[in-house]
Parts: C-alpha cells; structure tokens; sequence
C-alpha cells in the first residue's frame, strides 16, 4: 500500500521514535506520527511523503492507547514547550531509557552497554527554573480563539507551536515553572503592552520586545527577570523593571539583554543592568551559585542533584586525582566535585560564566579548582598535564571533532560524558570507542513531559 500527501488514514502505532513521535507501520513503510503513542488508533493527515518513510498529523484518537491520560495544561497538544504530557509517566521514563539504549546500538553501533533504568523526577510539573518565552506580532490561535474578535492578533508572548516559526502561543500559564512565575509573566505582558512600544516580528525583524526570560532560584525563592530587546531604550525599561520590583518582592532583580541579531536566540549582544541584582543565587547540596542571565546552568534544580551525584559516583574519585571538565558552565561540576580531587580545571566558552565560575568558588571557599575562558577547540592545549579524569558536558550538538581527537590525545584513564542528546552521545561514544570502553549509562529525567533525556556514561580506557 502506498500513502499520498495529504491523504487522512487509520493508523495503528506500534512505536515511538527518537524525537518523541509514533511509529506505525505499512506493509513494512513507515510513517512517523505526531503526538500519537504505541497504542494508539488514530486518524491521521500524510504531511509529507519520502521514499522510506512518510510524516502524519494526528487528526482524531480513534481509539487511545491505555498509557495515555487527560494532560492538566490546556495548551497541551499545541505548544511545542511539552509534548508528552498526555502520556503517563512511568510510560515517559520507559521510553527515555529506550531512546538512550537504541541510540547508543544503532547510532553508535556499540552493543551490550548496560543502560539503567532513568533516575525518575520527584517534581513533574513545577521544576524548570528557567523560562524562555517569545514576544511575536503574530499570535498563533487555539481552535477556539479562531474567529474571535475580542483577541488582539497583533501580539503574542509564549511559546512557539511546532512547525511555526513566525506565530507564538499567547501563554498565561506554563505548568512547567513554578506557579509564581505565571503571575510575573503576565505582569510583564500588561507592562509590555502598555508600553507602547511593538512586539518583535520574527518575519519583519521590526519591533522591540523580543523575550522574556524568568529564572527562579529554589534556595532563594526569588527571580531575575530578563527582558531581551533589539534596542536599548532605558526609559521603557526602567518603566516595566519599577512597576514589577514595585508588585513584586520576590523579583530579585531586572535586567536588559540587547540584540541586533535577527538569529531567534534569547541572548543579548550585551546586558544593561535595569533594577536590582542582576543574578539569583541557586544552592546544589551543601554549594552556593550565583546564576546570571546568560550563564549556563541545569534547568531542573532538583534533579541537577541527582545528576552531579551520578557524575560523582562515576567519576570514582579518591582525593588526589586531576581532573578536567570541558563545557564547564558556571563550575557546578568542579564545585560538586572539589572535595573528591586534587585539582579541577573546568572550560567554558561563555565569558560571564567562567566569571560566576570564579566567584562560585569564592563563594563556596573551593580554592582547588581554575577556568578557562574560550572555545575548548583552541583552550584545551591549555591542559598541560594529562588528567586522570575528564569529565565532558557539551551542548546538544555535542564535541567537536576536534576536541574528540585532543580527548583521546590526552588519554585519561577514565571519563564521564554528561548528555542532553542522546544520539550526539551515542556518535561522539562511537568515535571513542576504540580506545574507551563504554562501562555503563545512567539516565536521568531533567525533563518531565518533553521527550528530552539526560544521560551520564562512564568510560575505561581499554
Ligand atoms: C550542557 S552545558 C553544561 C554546563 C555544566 N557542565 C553544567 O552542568 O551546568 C554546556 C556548556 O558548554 C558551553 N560551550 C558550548 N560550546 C562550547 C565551546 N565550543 N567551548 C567551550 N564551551 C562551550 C556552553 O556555554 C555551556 O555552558
């Protein structure tokens, strides 16, 4: 049987991909369905048809598969913030741990590699302490908004809806932050709006607000509030930053992060301090953090935790060792460890981080552990010495293949790689492989409802 563009058909799904979306199966074709999990019978839209394998919209649920249950956010199904949340948890975490293992077999071609079941979140809703929401001069609206004239058109700000670039979610409550955060962002919304001044088009590349950033810090309960503009106007931030540390005291401070740049990224060309602290300061066990706008740090407080423990464990430390950690961010990992080796030297790219890096260490009396501010293509022939333990924490698009090559030229005899991508990990452990043993993989879910993974494998040199 062949499928057509555009044609709607009954699928059964039988699978999940990496990606998070369903598998169902056609004398052997595959077409890929979204917002569908194994279970499922479903009447779907073909959006697009290859040789090997076709693309659906779910259209209806004819039938649902028994893992699925009434998703509390009413935005859910459309906003690209979380995708699972109609599926049960105990389900989400299963399939987590496959995506890791099916990655590291087929991408990575490694077999046998023990992946343990995923370390669970305590928290499902409420974790992330870090929110990035998008102001757009067009809002994208629910099947119910449709036709509706009381609904301004004209502005948005939230969340992207997949396969939108240009249009965004009005969002006034996002069930993954912390429920205070709902009330600033729609403070932030009203001053915005009477500001006078235009939303961000992400089609035009006219207009002003561009983002609006809300960090929470547990330890503290207290915000920063990053407002990203595409020009500086102190005036108009000094109007929304007073009226919100005015109506909230929980806001520990405002800042402005400014861009020019048309790139859809929430980070300023440079950041102009507007009221308040501009960092909030976030504990991890018995450490202290000063966080900034733009420095880097786990989004999941409490599972952050649970990940740096299994670091720890993997690392199998005994209080002399050196060790290197590359894509340091602020330093979480060098300070978690600091106790358990002799010296640590963390590489970071972000030059605000490396500096709250510094300042954590001060902090937190750790006077064991340096940074090195750049890209850890040119910074690692810093590294003078041969570490015993290499830690590896990259972004999503994982090492370089130039840092892999000066990884496997300093040869430590042990090292954790920390991943947010499971198929990066598994192709980067591929490129290791033939010196280093991939010994196990432990999971960890810092992200509750979005099929996003995080995964620690421990290496032995062979
Ligand atoms: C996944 S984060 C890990 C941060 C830290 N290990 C933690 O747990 O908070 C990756 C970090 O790598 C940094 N980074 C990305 N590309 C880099 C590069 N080419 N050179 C150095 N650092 C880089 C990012 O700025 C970010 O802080």
């Amino acid at each position: 049987m062949t499928v057509k563009k555009k044609q709607e058909i009954e699928l059964d799904v039988t699978g999940i991909a990496f990606g998070g979306r369903g598998i169902a199966k056609i004398d052997g074709y595959t077409v890929f369905v979204d917002q569908s999990v194994p279970g499922d019978r479903v009447l779907a839209r073909i959006v697009k048809k290859k040789k090997s394998y076709a693309e659906a919209r779910t259209l209806q649920i004819i039938e649902p598969s028994a893992d699925r249950i009434e998703p509390p956010c009413r935005y859910a199904g459309w906003c690209g913030g979380c995708k699972w949340q109609f599926l049960q948890y105990g389900r989400q975490l299963e399939y987590k741990r496959r995506h890791v293992r099916e990655a590291v077999e087929h991408i990575g071609q490694i077999s046998g590699v023990p992946v343990h079941p995923v370390l669970p979140a305590d928290k499902i809703f409420g974790y992330r302490n870090k929110m990035e929401f998008s102001c757009s001069d067009r809002r994208w609206l629910l099947p119910e908004e449709l036709g509706r004239t009381d609904i301004p058109k004209d502005f948005a700000l939230g969340l992207h809806v997949p396969g939108t670039f240009d249009k965004i979610l009005d969002i006034d409550a996002c069930l993954l932050q912390p429920e205070k955060g709902n009330r600033i962002l729609n403070d932030v919304r009203d001053r915005i709006r009477a500001s006078g001044l235009a939303p961000y088009g992400l089609r035009t590349h006219e207009g002003f607000w561009r983002f609006v950033m809300l960090r929470h810090s547990v330890a503290e309960d207290r915000w920063l509030v990053n407002l990203v503009t595409a020009a500086e106007d102190r005036g108009a931030l000094a109007a929304v930053a007073g009226y919100l540390m005015e109506a909230h005291d929980d806001i520990a401070g405002v800042v402005n992060n400014v861009t020019a740049k048309k790139a859809a990224v929430a980070a300023g060309e440079y950041e102009v301090p507007v009221s308040g602290r501009a960092f909030v300061q976030e504990q991890l066990g018995e450490f202290v953090f000063e966080v900034s706008a733009n420095s880097f740090f786990q989004t999941n407080t409490a599972q952050a935790e649970k990940l740096y423990d299994t670091v720890r464990r993997y690392a199998q430390l005994s209080g002399s060792e050196s060790v290197v950690d590359l894509y340091t961010g602020t330093g979480t990992i060098p300070i978690w460890l600091s106790a358990d080796a002799g010296r640590i030297t963390g590489l970071e790219i972000v030059e605000s981080a490396v500096a709250d890096a510094g300042k954590n260490c001060e902090k937190n009396q750790i006077t064991n552990c340096r940074f090195v501010a750049g890209d850890i293509r040119q910074s690692i022939s810093q590294i003078e010495h041969r570490p015993d333990v290499m830690i590896i924490d990259p972004p999503r698009a994982g090492m370089h293949k130039d840092v892999v090559k000066s990884v496997l030229d300093m040869a430590p005899e042990k090292m954790v790689y920390v991943s947010c991508n499971p198929a990066t990990l598994a192709r980067d452990l591929s490129l290791m492989a033939e010196t280093y043993h991939v010994a196990e993989i432990q999971p960890v879910d810092m992200f509750p409802h979005t099929f996003h993974i995080e995964a620690v494998a421990r290496l032995v040199r062979k």
